[in-house]
């Protein structure tokens, strides 16, 4: 398996890093537009080889497309990340050109490689890759949910004083600090509901401090998170490449699935060999398919902005 990581920077180098180490391809080639930035990353995590123990071949490219020719998987970070204070969406006007030219590229070099798209606001540069690729829309994954549920198991997981092993929480929705659903009322802990060790109060917070995760951490590190995120992106490729039908909360197209169309948004997906391959109905509430029509409302106003961009 050859698995392709676009964006040295803190996300993608991170995830290069995880595929790696845990040597979920043979090959993992890391591009970047930066001169010299995947080499340098690149060697550094070859020379961690003999430490780690792994035989992971890695090839760094400064935007040499070629070398990313027969890739099974692509991941896109390249882009700019959010400064504290910002939103996601305000990514849009740099990262859409980014994105739209770099699916090309990719696309033209691997034209069966499934893309998972990470770059910010990720359900709209989802939106996008998939539009500008033409590709089969299960091959399109946009990666948010995992890492959205990954802080809400966190939380819960501080707020019950317990393992994040023994949690299941599961967000979907929007990638974004206001559209993001974490489903408490489905949210476990060992297979009982956390409702029966949390108050009705406590369990606002941890969903609360879910939505604003991201956010919380620019603001601690001066710019976004990379360690969480890039693990997230390496766990869907495991998915993937093993062929192990995962469900993950991943942004796909919906055609009338969770009462929406024509939009990219986070629901529930068995991950395998085939990308996304199937939709898991979780049935939600009146209250909870209002939160989804309302994130759904949201990331749409942010993918009609596509049309005036020059792209
Ligand atoms: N979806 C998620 O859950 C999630 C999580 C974390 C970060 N992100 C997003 O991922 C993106 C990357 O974040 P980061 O912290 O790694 O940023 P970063 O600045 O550390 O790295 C981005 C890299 O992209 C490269 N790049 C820019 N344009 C390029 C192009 N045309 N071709 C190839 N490479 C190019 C830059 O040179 C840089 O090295 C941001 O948009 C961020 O918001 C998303
Ligand atoms: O918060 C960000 O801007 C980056 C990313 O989407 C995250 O959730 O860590």
């Amino acid at each position: 398996m050859k698995v392709t990581v676009v964006g040295a920077g803190n996300v993608g180098a991170t995830c290069a890093d995880v595929l790696a180490y845990r040597q979920l391809a043979d090959e993992v080639v890391l591009l970047d537009i930066k001169e010299g930035l995947s080499e340098g990353k690149g060697l550094d995590m070859l020379q961690t080889a003999t430490l780690l123990g792994f035989g992971t071949k890695i090839t760094a490219s400064t935007n040499d497309y070629s070398k990313t020719a027969g890739s099974d998987v692509v991941l896109i970070t390249s882009g700019i990340p959010r400064k504290p204070g910002m939103t996601r969406e305000e990514l849009i006007g740099i990262n859409a050109g980014i994105v739209k030219s770099v699916t090309e590229n990719l696309i033209r070099y691997s034209p069966n490689a499934i893309v998972i798209v990470i770059s910010n606001p990720m359900d709209t540069m989802t939106y996008l890759a998939l539009k500008s690729s033409g590709l089969p829309k299960n091959r399109i994954i946009g990666m948010g949910g995992i890492l959205d549920s990954a802080r809400f198991k966190t939380y819960l997981s501080l707020a019950l004083n317990a393992s994040q092993h023994d949690i299941e929480g599961v967000v979907i929705g929007g990638h974004g600090d206001t559209t993001m659903i974490p489903l408490t009322r489905l949210a476990t802990y060992k297979g009982v509901p956390v409702s029966q060790f949390l108050s009705a109060e406590q369990l606002k917070q941890v969903a609360a401090d879910t939505m604003v995760g991201g956010a919380t951490l620019t603001k601690l590190i001066g710019t976004s998170a990379w360690y969480a995120p890039g693990a997230a992106g390496a766990l869907l490729v495991e998915s993937i490449v093993r062929d192990q039908k995962r469900v993950f909360p991943c942004c796909v197209v919906l055609d009338g699935e969770y009462g929406q169309k024509d939009i990219c948004l986070g629901v529930p997906v068995v991950i395998g060999r085939n990308g996304w391959e199937k939709i898991i109905d979780f049935q939600l509430n009146a209250e909870e398919q209002e939160l989804f029509n309302k994130s759904a409302e949201a990331v749409r106003s942010m993918n009609s902005v596509l049309s005036t961009l020059s792209l």
